[in-house]
């Protein structure tokens, strides 16, 4: 199994347990609570089985300061949307399963470039799987999923349902979009990427597992992905915080990072 197969059979172990739950008895915070252990013992289960020596950035686990120094580091969200899964009758969850991978240094086998710190862009994500299971879908970074042509009619801009940052409503205005409320950020992007949605727009607060596997996804579809500013997206940063976030259309990017400019 590579590695992109892996990070989709994670993202099916995952959703192979959160399904049933979903079906049970538990409801509320205790079906959020159980969802999110349940999918992490699937995911950590798979990555402790077929890749042992490989450190993890998870949701749902210690941040292990081991992984500033790994050459390979899953960084993962076994259950985004967990309001949305607690919902019971809502789509609009995922999980999220990303490989970020240490770029050789020159004259090193295996360490940073020199003068680069630890998770100073040293490294870079090369593999993802995001899950969709009450949709039963994984899109994966390889094969790439193909953006389907925008439909007819006004542009629309993903946002969070539950917290939407008026930047987000600035730039819809700014583009005469309509907004598109929605949860989770791993939906938000797919979103993005299935053509729901022509633009995410994201601030205020997010980890680095949020957006991971999505923007890995994303970026191989061929998208725009970067901070609210379009500096890049850092991955395997020491702060796992990773506030804010724009995917988008390629040829919407200057539109929406001028109208997020403006509203900074
Ligand atoms: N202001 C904020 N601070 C911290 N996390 C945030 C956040 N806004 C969104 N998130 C996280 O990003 C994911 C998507 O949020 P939203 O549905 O609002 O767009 C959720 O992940 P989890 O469901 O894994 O906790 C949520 O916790
Ligand atoms: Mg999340």
């Amino acid at each position: 199994m590579n590695d992109v197969e892996l990070a989709a059979a994670a993202a099916r172990a995952a959703a192979d347990v959160l399904l049933p739950l979903r079906g049970g008895d538990l409801a509320g915070g205790a079906l959020g609570d159980a969802g999110d252990a349940a999918a992490q013992r699937a995911v950590a289960a798979l990555l402790a089985e077929h890749r042992p020596d490989d450190a993890v950035l998870s949701e749902e686990a210690a941040d292990d300061p081991v992984r500033l120094g790994a050459d390979r580091v899953w960084i993962v969200d076994p259950l985004d949307g967990t309001k949305e899964y607690r919902a019971g009758d809502r789509h609009d969850w995922a999980v999220h399963v990303a490989l970020w991978e240490r770029r050789p240094g020159p004259g090193s086998g295996s360490g940073a470039a020199p003068g680069a710190a630890p998770g100073d862009a040293a490294g870079d994500l090369t593999a993802a799987a995001v899950g969709l299971p009450a949709l039963d879908e994984v899109l994966t970074t390889a094969p790439a999923p193909v953006v389907p042509p925008r439909p007819a009619g006004p542009l629309r801009v993903a946002v969070s349902r539950s917290r939407p940052p008026e930047v987000a409503r600035a730039v819809a205005t700014a583009l005469g979009a309509d907004l598109v409320p929605l949860g989770s950020a791993g939906y938000k992007v797919l979103a993005v990427v299935r053509s729901e949605a022509d633009a995410y727009v994201h601030a205020g607060g997010m980890y680095q597992w949020d957006s991971a596997a999505p923007v890995a996804v994303a970026r191989a579809a061929g998208l725009w992905t970067s901070r609210l500013d379009g500096s890049p997206l850092v991955y395997n940063a020491p702060d796992p915080w990773l506030p804010d976030l724009v995917v988008c259309r390629p040829e919407l990017a200057d539109r929406v990072l001028a109208a997020a400019r403006r509203e900074a």
